[in-house]
């Protein structure tokens, strides 16, 4: 017993912590990528003021070569003048240079050559535009050689000179700008570490976490792309108050699920334990809610409902405790207690045979034969025609077995109702099969009648059911005076709800009883 106790606990445990550890990482990750997004926007910022910057700068030379589109290969002193001048006003294009066959002239920085330099020809070429990007990117500049990106436009090239520090640098975050060029890339600007993903695989734009890493790429056209990527471990390493929260937070979040998920297990292995000590006429409360008859206009029946005090004392409503008490099955248990209970308060009362009384049943209650049993033994002959056996339309599943109980049971003059009509699966055989007095309607059909047509039409055509097969209809949960006065309208027997009264204890049902007519006159 104890090893199973012990085993079940662990499996408690064990679902506890793995519904946590899946809650936070879900947590964590949503909250870091918020985070990190926050860095991703500041480099897209960085981003877009450059392509701005260098869209301007493009069009200064577009503007040169629509001056000096008919320059000869040599370069003129006042060319030079004028892509000096034209540099002043340059932030990231840098040492123009006027190209022509592949062959440089001369540049802002290196004047006019003697003997032209032959230059590589840009290849990589952005389609939505007359930028050519150079692809091996070594260029001599004077006499080093400088690795950098260059464009041309028409006749006139120069550097991209990119800041190297740009963006916002930290050992955790690197980034990179490139141009895509069929299934390559070239590297504009930034971090070389960087890879990125071809667009046609990740759109235009995404994020996504990938080994360890944080990812994110947006593409401003079709080509161009800039990748920031945030090494976790290393963001982390430079964080340590952040993994410390997130640590202690998820340590917290465990204990407190562990604990919930221990308190709610044994609150209902205790409620058990406790049902199956405590299913006695001390323990077990009766209360009665009145039924009223809107032909006698009298409160002639009352709806037995049970309770039950806990060990501690506290009121526990059937809703919580009824599937337990299957669960042990102690069904049987529970409908005598109640039974006895009821009929020996209302016959302390005096109101034994005055009203008549419903008591909920177990439908293994009615198939073992418990309801027949508790009738003869607990009724008179000629009180047996004072209870109503309730029984839920949703419990009739295994309709065969009911039905010749039922009979036997209405045999003894005792009466069946079904209870929470409309919640199951009845239909108009089923009803005949079965032979019951009444229908119960479920107070969801109630709800809300004076105001909504359908619900009042589909208790018009219980009604209508109920008429051709003879049996009362009893409606559940009246709350108000308009839903009564509807319920009128269809022709309804019976009314219970918080209208007429909520359930009560034996000696407040005396009280009301001794106020309202239960008899015609
Ligand atoms: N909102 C609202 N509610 C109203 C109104 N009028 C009555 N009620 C509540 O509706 C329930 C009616 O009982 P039920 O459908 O047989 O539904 C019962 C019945 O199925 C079951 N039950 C109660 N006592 C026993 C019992 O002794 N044996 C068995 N087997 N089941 C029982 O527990 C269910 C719940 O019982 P309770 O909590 O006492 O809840 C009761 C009652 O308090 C109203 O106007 N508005």
């Amino acid at each position: 017993m104890m090893k199973k106790i012990q085993k079940r606990q662990c499996l408690w445990i064990g679902i506890a912590v793995v519904l946590t550890m899946s809650f936070f990482s879900i947590l964590a990750t949503v909250t870091l990528t918020k985070v990190w997004g926050k860095y991703e926007e500041i480099v897209f910022d960085e981003r877009t003021k450059i392509d701005i910057q260098t869209a301007h700068e493009y069009k200064v030379l577009r503007e040169l070569n629509h001056k000096f589109a008919n320059e000869d290969s040599a370069c003129s002193v006042s060319l030079l003048r004028k892509m000096r001048d034209a540099e002043f006003h340059l932030n990231i294009l840098r040492d123009l240079g006027f190209v022509k066959d592949n062959l440089l002239y001369c540049s802002t920085r290196l004047g006019i050559l003697q003997a032209p330099i032959e230059r590589e020809a840009f290849t990589i070429n952005n389609p939505n535009s007359d930028i050519y990007f150079s692809p091996g990117t070594i260029v001599a500049n004077i006499d080093v050689e400088v690795k950098k990106m260059a464009v041309q436009i028409g006749n006139f090239q120069a550097f991209l000179s990119l800041p190297e520090n740009l963006y916002i640098e930290f050992g955790w975050l690197t980034h990179a700008t490139v141009l895509f060029v069929n299934d390559s890339y070239e590297l504009l600007h930034g971090s070389a570490e960087v890879i990125p993903r071809p667009i046609a695989e990740i759109g235009e734009s995404a994020s996504w976490l990938d080994g360890g890493e944080y990812v994110s790429q947006y593409c401003s056209d079709d080509q161009v792309c800039t990748i920031v990527e945030i090494k976790i471990a290393e963001y982390f390493h430079h964080f340590p108050e952040i993994l410390i929260a997130l640590i202690s937070t998820l340590i917290i979040l465990s204990i407190l699920v562990v604990f919930a998920v221990i308190v709610f297990h044994n609150k209902y292995s205790m409620l058990s334990g406790q049902l199956r000590r405590g299913i006695n006429s001390r323990r077990i409360i009766c209360h009665y809610q009145p039924l009223y008859n809107l032909r006698t206009k009298t409160y002639d029946s009352v709806e037995v409902l049970c309770r039950w005090t806990n060990e501690d004392g506290e009121l526990v409503r059937p809703d919580i405790f009824i599937g337990q008490v299957e669960k042990n099955e102690q069904t049987s248990e529970l409908t005598e207690t109640v039974f006895r209970k009821a009929v020996h308060e209302l016959k302390s009362a005096g109101l034994f045979g005055k009203i008549r009384f419903a008591i909920n049943f177990f439908p293994s209650d009615i198939s073992n034969g418990t309801a027949k049993r508790l009738i003869e033994d607990l009724l008179p002959e000629q009180h047996a025609s004072l209870v109503i056996v309730e029984l839920t339309e949703q419990e009739l599943g295994h309709i065969n077995s009911v039905v010749e109980a039922i009979l036997m049971i209405r045999q003894e003059d005792s009466s069946v109702a079904i209870d929470d009509f409309g919640t199951g699966y009845s239909n108009f055989q089923h009803l005949e099969k079965l032979s019951v007095d009444a229908l119960k309607i479920d107070r969801s059909f109630i709800f809300g009648i004076d105001k909504n047509a359908l619900r009042s039409k589909l208790v018009g055509s219980i009604i209508d059911i109920a008429k051709t097969l003879n049996l009362k209809v009893i409606a559940e949960g009246v709350e108000h005076d308009a839903q009564l006065q509807c319920l009128l309208a269809l022709g309804i027997h019976y009314s219970q709800g918080f209208l007429h009264a909520k359930p009560m204890p034996v000696g407040e049902l005396k009280h009301f009883l001794g106020q309202h007519r239960t008899r015609p006159d």
